[in-house]
């Protein structure tokens, strides 16, 4: 049973609330100075010792996190309160608070811990100890309303067993506030179904799948600010990734966490798990599809071993005069000693190298003997080290073993892949011409991250595994850099010891002096002079693409192709994974159509499946709209059932084509009279005219991958609307819509059920019979 009191009547309680609210914000303020003062002890801890250096950069690190969590538990600290049959009332919160009382209850219990769960999950028909529950609202630090559920002992009615939702009056207030164009925490309402997903355990993939506004994103996020709570030590370590669709996506999503008090998640788009690489090139769908298949390993491999050449004849190379010959059979073996020795291609290549050059150097041997008394047997093993150096210094040489083994970066080596014909055919034998001539991209002069498309990101990371890199350069130059630093270390510990001696004339004094060289070896100075690495586990997660992952939370998981899934899997050896995703929204053609046809090549039976199924962001006349346009697609999916009725009906116009674009500006300059967001979502072919005519009526409008609608409206296609929500959509060209896409129906799909309170359709020919309930 579920007690609201209106505004204008506060509720009892509300200054005894007021009251424990405000002892709660006296301990969040002390604990903010005790971590602040811990924090600037700290940093001018005098550190004498790589440990103690080490234990002060940790400390440092633990305090600085605790006072971001502190921050970021300041709005809305307290969140409700349960009380128990058996036991006091026990207050849940955005963090855990101790109590004067240390064996007693804590004086605010984290709402992520074990013992705030009946928050969330107790009902009527099962109380779990729970006599009532009760929402409390804060602005600021003001306590402006209180919303009581008795669950135990109370009078069971219809409406309370029934409902299923758990603090329904604060949960509408939620859900009718208008959006600001960033998803907030759902701390304060988290259901019992999303809390189930929340708090599932973390091994193998567990896969959401649910319909549009189900709450999957915030799901998804939640656990992993959960999974953060409960693994912390591992999962701080390993660190834990978020994978999106869309970088506008990713910044709709990018304060969730950090309003949890979570700072070390690295938020990443399909096309940035490349490190270095920001890949926003555009492609066809039917290139994208054709990159994401699992036969571009094979592909890549027939490749690289397309670029370790043998040669139709035999080559020459002249040294100091002398004409050398290699013949095929030559390189040949070169190749299968290299191949034997080492599977990576870069690796293998100096292997390679050796053999072609010591054959040279035979040859340029028996050449300079010849016609000498005693031949090539005449030099001994210098001379012959000699002429091997000649040999493997001379330009000719090297640039015929780069011919025959060229050194190849994943970049070059898919550059010189796409932009020929020939080697793409040689590295698909089976395929059609029309397939392969998806694969043809002409060398561009575009920046690379225009150059380079999402689907690219997994062939390069599957290139390079591929190829592998050789570092011994690299290493070498780190070891020259550590003898440099303990060089001078011992330098500056011999001018220590020298000048002691000089200033100390009693010997037997001297004896009992330490001297600094007693304190520190040469070996730990150096590696105090070394830059000590103060990057976040998600930075240095983010610049190292062998780091492996906690775990991996992927939004949006249906468009995931799978070579990107291949990628994400080498990411996360233990396949901690959290997929969430809807099957009936899947807008490209390399996306997934069964979650077990799609995970089952990369994690076995090692995923399990949940599913959502209330839609909390779309009412329920919307709803049987974009109902009607998922059963006309065909795949047999449900829609999800809708929380809340609207407040305005959805409605439809048929515009004509001559007046569509300036009907949109006229709609979106309404609706800008009202609080709250507001979408354009159109065919692509349409969006620069939109955009420029609502740019004329209204300010702050923006399109394309950065659009942001807190700024002002936005103008999007479906596929960038994806995972965002407004709060009135008008969706143009419906028609188009599915006539384009090549998953027409999913994305008119997507495209209605991103509005939380309007909708409208412009039409600029008749409305496509799937909309037949708005004419
Ligand atoms: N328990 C909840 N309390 C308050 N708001 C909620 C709750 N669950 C979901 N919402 C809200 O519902 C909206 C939809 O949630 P979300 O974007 O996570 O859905 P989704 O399933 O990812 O949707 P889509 O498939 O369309 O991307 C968001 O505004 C979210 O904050």
């Amino acid at each position: 049973m579920s007690t609201t009191q209106p505004e204008a009547v506060p509720h009892p309680e509300i200054e005894t609330e007021q009251q424990y609210v405000r002892e709660l914000y006296g301990r969040l303020d002390a604990a903010r100075d005790l971590a602040e003062r811990r924090l600037k002890q700290a940093i001018s801890w005098p550190a004498v010792d790589p440990q103690a250096l080490q234990e002060r950069d940790a400390t440092v690190r633990f305090q600085t996190e605790r006072v971001t969590a502190l921050d970021a538990a300041e709005a809305g600290l307290c969140v409700g309160r349960i009380d128990r049959t058996d036991d006091g009332p026990l207050y849940i919160g955005r963090i855990g608070l101790a109590a004067d009382d240390a064996g007693g209850d804590p004086a605010l219990v984290d709402w992520r811990a074990p013992a705030a769960r009946p928050f969330y999950t107790a009902t009527p028909v099962h109380p779990l100890g729970v006599a009532r529950r009760r929402h409390i609202r804060t602005r600021g630090r003001t306590v402006v309303r209180l919303d009581d559920e008795v669950l135990d002992g109370g009078v069971l009615t219809d409406g309370a067993a029934g409902s299923g939702l758990t603090g329904e009056a604060a949960l509408m207030a939620a859900l009718d506030t208008a959006r600001t164009g960033r998803m907030t925490d759902i701390v304060r309402t988290i259901q019992a179904e999303q809390d189930r997903i929340i708090r599932a355990d973390d091994r193998g993939v567990l896969v959401v799948q649910g319909g549009p506004g189900t709450g999957k994103t915030a799901v998804a996020l939640h656990r992993a600010a959960y999974l953060l709570y409960t693994y912390r030590e591992r999962l701080a370590r390993r660190g834990l990734l978020v994978v999106g669709p869309t970088p506008t996506f990713l910044r709709y999503i990018a304060d969730v966490l950090p309003s949890l008090g979570e700072t070390g998640v690295l938020l990443a788009g399909l096309g940035q798990l490349r490190p270095g690489l920001d890949a926003r090139g555009t492609e066809s769908p039917q290139t994208a599809a054709v990159k994401g298949r699992l036969e571009m390993v094979g592909v890549l491999e027939r490749a690289v071993a397309d670029r370790q050449v043998v040669p139709d004849g035999p080559r020459e190379v002249t040294v100091d005069g002398f004409a050398l010959r290699l013949r095929p059979i030559d390189v040949k073996r070169a190749q299968n000693a290299a191949r034997r020795a080492e599977r990576l291609h870069n690796l293998a290549r100096p292997v390679f190298a050796r053999r072609v050059v010591d054959l040279l150097t035979r040859r340029y041997a028996e050449r300079i003997g010849t016609g000498i008394d005693g031949g090539a047997d005449l030099f001994d093993r210098e001379d012959t080290a000699a002429l091997r150096r000649e040999v493997a210094e001379e330009p000719a040489v090297r640039l015929l073993i780069d011919d025959l083994w060229p050194v190849l970066t994943p970049e070059r080596l898919l550059t010189e892949l796409f932009a020929d014909p020939a080697r793409v055919a040689a590295a698909t034998p089976g395929w059609d011409d029309a397939t392969r001539a998806l694969l043809h991209r002409p060398r561009g002069s575009a920046t690379s991250s225009q150059q380079w498309t999402p689907a690219d990101v997994p062939l390069l990371e599957e290139a390079e595994e591929l190829l592998g890199f050789d570092d011994s350069a690299q290493r070498a130059r780190a070891e020259r850099d550590r003898r440099r630093r303990l060089a001078e270390a011992q330098e500056t510990l011999d001018v220590l010891h020298g000048s002691r001696s000089i200033d100390l004339e009693d010997e037997h004094l001297e004896a009992e002096v330490l001297s600094a060289g007693d304190l520190i070896s040469a070996e730990e100075l150096a590696e105090r002079q070394r830059a000590l690495d103060t990057r976040t586990t998600a930075e240095r997660a983010a610049a190292d693409r062998t780091w492996t992952f906690g775990h991996v939370v992927v939004d949006e998981a249906q468009e995931l192709s799978p070579m990107a899934w291949r990628l994400l899997v080498r990411r996360c050896p233990t396949r901690s994974m959290t997929a969430v995703g809807d099957l009936a929204q899947t807008g490209t053609l390399a996306g997934a159509a069964a979650w077990d046809e799609t995970l089952r090549p990369h994690v076995g039976d090692a995923w399990r499946l949940e599913e959502l199924t209330v839609n909390y962001r779309t009412p329920a006349e919307i709803m049987a709209v974009a109902a009607d346009v998922l059963a006309a697609g065909g795949t047999g999916a449900g829609a999800p059932r809708s929380v809340r009725p609207g407040t305005v009906p959805p409605w439809a116009e048929v515009t004509g084509e001559a007046g569509l674009a300036a009907r949109a500006a006229e709609v979106v300059e309404e609706w800008a009279g009202h609080e709250g967001t507001t979408a354009v979502i159109a065919p692509a072919g349409r969006v620069p005219e939109l955009a420029a005519a609502v740019a004329a009526r209204v300010d702050g409008v923006s399109c394309g991958p950065d659009a942001d609608s807190s700024r002002g409206p936005v103008v999007l296609t479906p596929g960038e609307a994806k995972g965002l929500e407004f709060d009135a959509v008008l969706v143009v060209d419906p028609q188009r819509v599915l006539d384009e896409g090549v998953r027409g129906h999913n994305d008119l799909y997507v495209a209605l059920t991103r509005a939380t309170q309007r909708l409208g359709v412009l039409s600029p020919g008749d409305l496509p019979a799937e909309l037949a309930r708005l004419a």
